[in-house]
């Protein structure tokens, strides 16, 4: 069994057809990037993973369960980090890792992400008064708190600086040695090509390209995963 197995996934909206027959699997332990551009479909793409959205079509099965009619207790293994995902301005850190812990029946004992996830500094501070970077570390520690075997990512960096980029990349990196498996979401395919072991590349709802980020510049003759998706998505046209 593939830990994420899509196929012929369709979502629309009224006229657009926002995810129009995507098709990809997942292995265990695998970092798994989707990236395209705005509104390529990444965004209900996932939401269809973790039950959030309702596929008008196809199959979506994650940990071998349809994440449709099994949310909640897939909510107990899959962590997530969604794209502009906020907390009360006045919950501190303790706090939200200590209240996101008693969610889950076998979480990870709070202190020790906020340990893992150098946040102990920060534990008496409130969510208002983090830094860009602060916050996107404590998103991630909270979607790692319920100890998931499968974590997914939406726009993780988007609107850090190069510092606290390359800091959470290293987060990633050490979810990765852990044996976790990683969906992440981005259009920066920089991110996408130094973290994921395959990409799929996303343009108007399809599926343009998948494979390692090497295979997929090999196979398009072009220098990085950037140029890739501009020879591919001019060509797909
Ligand atoms: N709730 C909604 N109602 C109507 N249209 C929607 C809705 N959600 C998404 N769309 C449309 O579906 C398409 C795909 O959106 P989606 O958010 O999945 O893309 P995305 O690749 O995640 O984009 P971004 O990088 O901007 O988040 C877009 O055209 C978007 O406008």
């Amino acid at each position: 069994m593939e830990t994420i197995e899509v196929r012929d996934l369709r979502k629309t909206y009224g006229d657009t057809h926002a995810v129009d027959g995507v098709t990809f699997t997942v292995h265990s332990g695998e970092t798994f990037g989707i990236v395209g551009h705005n509104g390529a479909g990444k965004t209900t793409t996932v939401e269809c993973l973790i039950g959030l959205k309702r596929p008008d079509a196809g199959t979506v099965r994650v940990l071998g369960e349809d994440p449709a009619q099994r949310r909640r207790a897939l909510a107990q293994r899959i962590g997530a980090q969604l794209q502009d995902s906020s907390l009360p301005e006045r919950l501190k850190v303790a706090e939200a890792l200590r209240l996101f812990g008693r969610f889950y029946r076998e979480p990870a004992g709070w202190r020790e992400v906020m340990a893992r996830w150098g946040l102990e500094s920060l534990a008496g501070k409130a969510f208002g008064d983090l830094s860009g970077g602060q916050r996107q570390r404590l998103m991630l520690a909270l979607a790692l708190v319920g100890d998931p075997e499968v974590v997914v990512l939406d726009e993780l960096t988007t609107g850090l600086d190069p510092v606290a980029r390359r800091e959470t990349w290293r987060l990633v990196n050490d979810l990765k040695a852990a044996g976790t498996t990683v969906v992440l979401v981005s259009h920066y395919f920089d991110e996408m090509e130094a973290l994921c072991d395959r990409v799929a590349v996303f343009a108007r709802g399809r599926v343009v390209a998948m494979g390692s980020p090497g295979e997929i510049i090999a196979r398009t003759g072009t220098a990085s995963l950037e140029e890739a998706y501009f020879a591919l998505e001019g060509a797909g046209r």
